[in-house]
């Protein structure tokens, strides 16, 4: 009998197996084609239910319904894109050097997938996750957020409507981080796909490493946004709004430290400070609401923490800065100017809607400040100077750059990071070898 202290663990366990029950059985006897067809299903139900989930998703993450119905069709994006990508799981024919030979390599699923998320993107870190994983062939045991697990159940129940076979689609939320990590060490999982903190990273990394699976992990971020005085100011106000306050400052790859060259830093503020005085924070359901609540008190505190630092190091709060009194964990979006390079909000992620604006005088200055991190997931540039935009795209140490514009995140585009924040690619024409293995096919003594 289960005791309750392994109660959790055990019902991962179990998932796994179910899951691995229908590995072969199904999704090896399905083609491409028929797993796109599924998927497109999937995707239909998902956009007719589409304002049913945002409402979901905005009561249990907070953010606002506009951006929860956003993050809803980012979500259904993937799952759109991957139900044409299942049909082109294309491998090669490779002219062997051996005689009477036929050597070609096709594409197989992985196996049972493990798929870990974060709170921040209770929809589409799950969609931009297990589509990939169905479309190649592969089931999934999903560990959702403890935070926001019901996003998560109301889009494994639509794959079950759609088609999908319910032992594919195992959702097993628990707070148990031990039960957790069962999915990382089991032998019956094949492959770890995580989102999250680098340090939860690094150790599922470790533990994965004793079945030696194949592990993607999209870790934190700590994104440079670099203005320099040739930039069109309207773009770059528009990019940096964008950039820096989607989901209250909560995604991995907001800008965490914008540096702008001197000589335009006065009116940079000066406009910055404008745009934030229109936001508005609050309940996710009320419609004047621009910016939901943070995820936690620790969120809060964090964000407290990297304003005082940086205070007492010299920054200027131009807008904002303090945690209102009272129930909720709402933080007014705020903006710090004079910000010191040594202040601890340009070495670590704040994760939350604090503007720190750094000013920098030359282009090798601002490139070197820009890499000293340990991250390497995002970074920004704005200049109207197209030299410079290719020049100081390609010495960033990221894994995505955006030029002139906020918006580094598309499902056709590969999303990822280099250094700590991770490997591995999501959603676009890499997304799917994630869960694929290559198997070398050699046919010989074929003129026999
Ligand atoms: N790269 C990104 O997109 C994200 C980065 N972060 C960063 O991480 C910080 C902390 O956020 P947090 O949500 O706590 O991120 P975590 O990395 O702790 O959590 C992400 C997911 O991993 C799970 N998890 C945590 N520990 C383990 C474990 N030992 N074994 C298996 N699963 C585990 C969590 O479960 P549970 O919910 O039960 O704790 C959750 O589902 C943020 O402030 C931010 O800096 C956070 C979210 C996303
Ligand atoms: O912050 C994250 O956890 C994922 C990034 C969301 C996106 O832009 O795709």
């Amino acid at each position: 009998m289960t005791s309750p202290e392994n109660y959790h663990q055990s019902a991962l366990a179990k998932a796994i197996v179910s899951a691995e029950s229908v590995q072969e059985e199904y999704f090896l006897s399905t083609t491409g084609a028929q797993r796109g067809a599924l998927l497109r299903k999937w995707n239909d139900l998902i956009i007719a239910n589409r304002n049913d989930i945002a409402i979901i998703l905005s009561l249990e993450n907070g953010k606002p319904y506009a951006e929860a119905l956003g993050e809803v069709l980012y979500a259904a994006s993937f799952v759109s894109w991957f139900a044409e990508e299942a049909p082109r799981a294309y491998g090669h024919t490779i002219p062997s050097a051996t005689p009477n030979t036929i050597l070609s390599d096709v594409r197989e699923p992985v196996g049972v997938c493990g798929i870990i998320t974060p709170w921040n993107f209770p929809a589409a870190m799950i969609t931009r996750k297990v589509a990939p994983a169905f479309g190649a062939g592969c089931t999934v045991v999903i560990k959702p957020p403890s935070e926001t697990p019901y996003t998560c159940a109301i889009l494994a129940k639509l794959a079950v409507e759609a088609g999908f076979p319910p032992k594919s689609i195992q959702v097993c939320p628990t707070k148990d981080r031990q039960a957790a990590s069962e999915l990382a060490t089991n032998p019956l999982v094949k492959k770890i796909s995580f989102t999250g903190s680098t340090g939860v990273g690094k150790i599922l990394a470790r533990l994965a490493a004793g079945t030696l699976k194949k592990v993607s992990l999209e870790l934190g971020g700590n994104a440079p946004l670099i203005v320099f005085d040739d930039a069109n100011l309207d773009v770059t106000i528009e990019g940096v709004m964008t950039s820096k306050f989607r989901c209250s400052g909560q995604t991995c790859v907001c800008a965490n430290r914008i540096y702008v060259q001197r000589g335009i830093e006065k009116e940079f503020v000066q406009r910055l400070v404008q745009a934030v005085s229109r936001l508005k924070y609050g309940a996710g359901l009320d419609s004047t609401t621009t910016q939901g609540p943070l995820v936690n008190r620790s969120a809060v505190d964090k964000v407290a923490s990297h304003i005082s630092d940086a205070v007492s190091k010299g920054a200027q709060v131009e807008i904002g800065g303090e945690a209102p009194k009272g129930e909720g964990y709402f933080f007014p979006p705020t903006v710090l100017s004079s910000v010191p390079t040594n202040a601890i909000v340009t070495i670590d992620e704040t994760f939350g809607p604090l503007a720190a604006i750094c000013a920098f005088d030359t282009e090798d200055e601002v490139v070197k400040l820009a890499n000293a991190t340990e991250f390497g997931l995002a970074g920004y540039l704005f200049s109207e100077n197209i030299g410079r935009c290719h020049r100081v795209a390609a010495r960033m140490q990221v894994g995505m750059v955006a030029v002139n514009t906020g918006k580094v995140s598309a499902t056709e585009a590969p999303f990822g990071g280099v250094k700590a924040s991770g490997y591995g690619r999501e959603g676009s024409v890499y997304g799917m070898e994630e869960y694929q293995v290559i198997k070398a096919i050699t046919v010989g003594n074929i003129h026999r």
